[in-house]
């Protein structure tokens, strides 16, 4: 299977505090790949390193094959980011605002109508695309931040706690097009977040970060057999594998 992350040695230092630290990480094509860890331990830092938006203090990271550094553009055009808060023009509809990213994206004025309203439906807005991005709620609001990063058509997609905010509904309904996304659009998902049930939900593989490492990394079954629980049977839920590592970092 074909690697779409790899880092050597990524490390990343601000003044004194080292934030990534000679970071190994790999990830394959198709997977969703849970990227946890607490506050603080590097996450964001790293993603942006990926994204070629900030610059590795040592070590080297090919995201598709690229050098996010040396090949910035290449990467962001294969690459779709949605930060933990997406901003939009309030006063524009939602259909509005995704064709002024497909604009961005250069994709061609014939398509732009076709492409939005493509995307609106994937992500279920279609009939929604007419109202100010102003009066969408939370749970629209994320969807509509998905269908921006969908417009480029990526291969892969980072995804910093997609769910923030959600209800129940909204939660499952942002899992399952998650899901789709990449069973459906071979979408690789590099999904970043604090809610491990969720993260067990739909996760094909899961990465542990503290202090600027990954301490941990493979499906949610290989990790459990890699850390007994106090009864010397495996652990079942990845909240618990999760704290095990951590008590015993
Ligand atoms: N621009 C910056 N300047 C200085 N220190 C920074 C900067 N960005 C991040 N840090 C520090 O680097 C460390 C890692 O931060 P990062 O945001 O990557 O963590 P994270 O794993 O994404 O955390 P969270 O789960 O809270 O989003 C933290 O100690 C943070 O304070």
């Amino acid at each position: 299977m074909a690697m779409v992350i790899e880092t050597k040695g990524l490390t990343k230092a601000y003044g004194n505090h080292t934030a990534v630290d000679h970071l190994d990480l790999e990830v394959q094509k198709g997977e969703i790949f849970g990227f946890l860890g607490p506050n603080g331990a590097g996450k964001t830092t790293t993603l942006l390193m990926l994204l070629g938006l900030s610059e590795p203090s040592f070590g080297t990271a090919s995201v598709l094959g690229f050098d996010p550094c040396r090949n910035p553009l290449q990467v962001k055009s294969k690459v779709g980011y949605l930060p933990e808060n997406v901003g939009f023009y309030p006063e524009m509809t939602a259909g509005e605002n995704l064709a002024y990213v497909a604009r961005l994206n250069n994709v061609p004025e014939k398509q732009v109508n076709e492409l939005v309203m493509e995307t609106l439906l994937l992500v279920g807005l279609a009939d929604e695309a007419a109202k100010k991005a102003g009066a969408y709620s939370r749970g629209m609001r994320q969807r509509l931040g998905i269908a921006e990063v969908l417009i480029k058509k990526p291969e892969l997609v980072f995804l910093d706690e997609p769910t923030l905010g959600l209800d129940p509904d909204g939660i499952n309904r942002m899992l399952d097009l998650i899901v789709d996304l990449n069973r459906e659009q071979n979408i690789t998902v590099l999904l970043s977040s604090h809610h491990l049930h969720q993260v067990q939900r739909i996760c094909t593989q899961v990465g542990i970060m503290s202090q600027g490492d990954i301490i941990a990394q493979g499906g949610i079954k290989e990790l459990a057999q890699q850390i007994p629980g106090r009864d010397g049977e495996p652990e079942s839920t990845l909240e618990q594998i999760y704290m095990r590592y951590f008590k015993e970092a």
